[in-house]
């Protein structure tokens, strides 16, 4: 009898294998160039050629979504609406191909190249190997778990440890304030946290919890206190503006320094969840304060104490999210604005910023203070143990 993990398994292997044929050949987004050279006209049939080429050339797995947004736009651009007859249920592959297919509809076959193209350029956009990465101040470069560029007077922090859902370790806090610290002197107008991979981050690393010093865990959770603070007061005292562009979901501490930015630009699959009460946690990133004064008391209530996962679209609706971007251009779109904001004259856009800013800063000093004493407590708490011990024995690492 065949289980549903031999299924999944199936499908993974036959999608690494090509099942899609040569458009949807397994991605090395590292390798790609920055652009297709393709100018502001509409893709013609070349365009498309040398798309469905950079494709060939990726190593890199974009994940079966994607992979499916291109097939079904390939298709569509080639033959036109799918008329194939629905395959069976249980044929999963071709199966999620038909459904992909068909879902464009009558969509024109112009449409359907140039919406390839497009995917396939932002795709490369984002992926775009850095200029010289900026060494970190131990002297390494900034590559690893964090990687830190500066390109078009954007300098851009990126979590990368996709395969852990881009969780933060202790050495990554310090890299961040290391890059934030670099960032406000160097000569950008703007500074980006994002995301490599599926998700913009999966929040704390549960696991730094797990190495206690020998003072014990009082130790540990006094100095988690102190790196918090010191962490999040760089956020606070940040001089430029901080945009995150939130390429999927995020969770805890990297949802609740939202409030800290300036612009949030989320794709339409982030999500927004900060789970302190199941993890008897309480809130950090000054969303005790900025998250109420954002979008209410009762809703900050729903997110921060009994942890509501919002969409992206609710996320705008709320205050949290400037502007939510369908995946497909989200990148395309997101980049193309924030180069435009780059042109604006800095002194101009800095003094703006301090002006909105300044008032509002020592407050936000002192929440910081408050959350990081309770959460020190609450680190200590049998509830949060338990909470961390549940998801590290759910995973195998305790
Ligand atoms: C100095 C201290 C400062 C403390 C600041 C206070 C901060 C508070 C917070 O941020 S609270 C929020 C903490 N985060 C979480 O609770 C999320 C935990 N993770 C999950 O719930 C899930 O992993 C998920 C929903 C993010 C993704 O689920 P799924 O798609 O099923 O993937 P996996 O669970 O299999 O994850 C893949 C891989 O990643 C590891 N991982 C993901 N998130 C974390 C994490 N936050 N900490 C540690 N490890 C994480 C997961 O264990 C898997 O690893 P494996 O492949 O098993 O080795």
């Amino acid at each position: 009898m065949t289980t549903m993990a031999q299924v999944i398994c199936g499908l993974a292997r036959r999608w690494c294998f090509g099942a899609l044929g040569s458009p949807l050949q397994v991605p090395c987004l590292q390798a790609l160039p920055l652009h297709l050279g393709r100018t502001a006209t509409r893709a013609s049939q070349r365009d498309l050629e040398n798309a469905v080429h950079q494709v060939k050339l990726w190593k890199k797995d974009p994940g079966n979504e994607v992979k499916l947004k291109l097939y079904a736009l390939y298709k569509q651009a080639t033959e036109g609406p799918c008329n194939l007859p629905k395959p069976d249920m249980m044929d999963l592959v071709n199966k999620a191909k038909w459904d992909a297919w068909s879902a464009l509809g009558s969509l024109p076959k112009e449409t359907a190249r140039e919406n390839y193209v497009d995917l396939v350029s932002s795709l490369s956009a984002a992926s775009e190997p850095p200029s010289p990465a900026k060494p970190a101040a131990d002297g390494e470069q900034a590559g690893g778990d964090l990687v830190v560029t500066s390109e078009n007077h954007i300098t851009t922090i990126t979590f990368n440890r996709p395969a852990k859902k881009n969780a933060i370790t202790t050495k990554m806090y310090q890299d961040i304030m290391l890059a934030l610290q670099a960032a406000s002197k160097d000569d950008s107008v703007l500074t980006v946290l994002t995301g490599n991979g599926e998700y913009y981050c999966s929040g704390n690393d549960l696991t730094n919890f797990t190495d206690i010093p020998p003072g014990g865990p009082e130790e540990k959770a006094r100095t988690n206190a102190i790196l918090l603070r010191e962490f999040v007061d760089c956020f606070i005292d940040f001089p430029k503006p901080l945009v995150a562009v939130v390429n999927g979901p995020a969770v805890g501490i990297s949802v609740t320094l939202l409030g800290l930015f300036d612009l949030v630009y989320a794709s339409d699959r982030a999500t927004f969840h900060t789970p302190f009460g199941p993890l008897g946690l309480s809130p950090e990133g000054c969303s005790s304060y900025t998250f109420p004064k954002m979008m209410g008391p009762s809703k900050a209530a729903e997110m921060l104490i009994f942890g509501r996962k919002l969409t992206a679209q609710e996320a705008c609706a709320q205050g949290l999210v400037t502007e939510v971007f369908p995946d497909s251009t989200f990148q395309k779109e997101v980049w193309t604005r924030l180069r435009a904001y780059t042109k604006l004259p800095p002194n101009a856009v800095r003094t703006s910023r301090e002006v909105m800013r300044s008032k509002g800063r020592e407050r936000l000093h002192a929440v910081n203070a408050e959350e990081c004493g309770a959460l020190q407590q609450r680190w200590l708490s049998e509830e949060c143990t338990s909470a961390v011990v549940r998801f590290l024995s759910r995973r195998g690492k305790l």
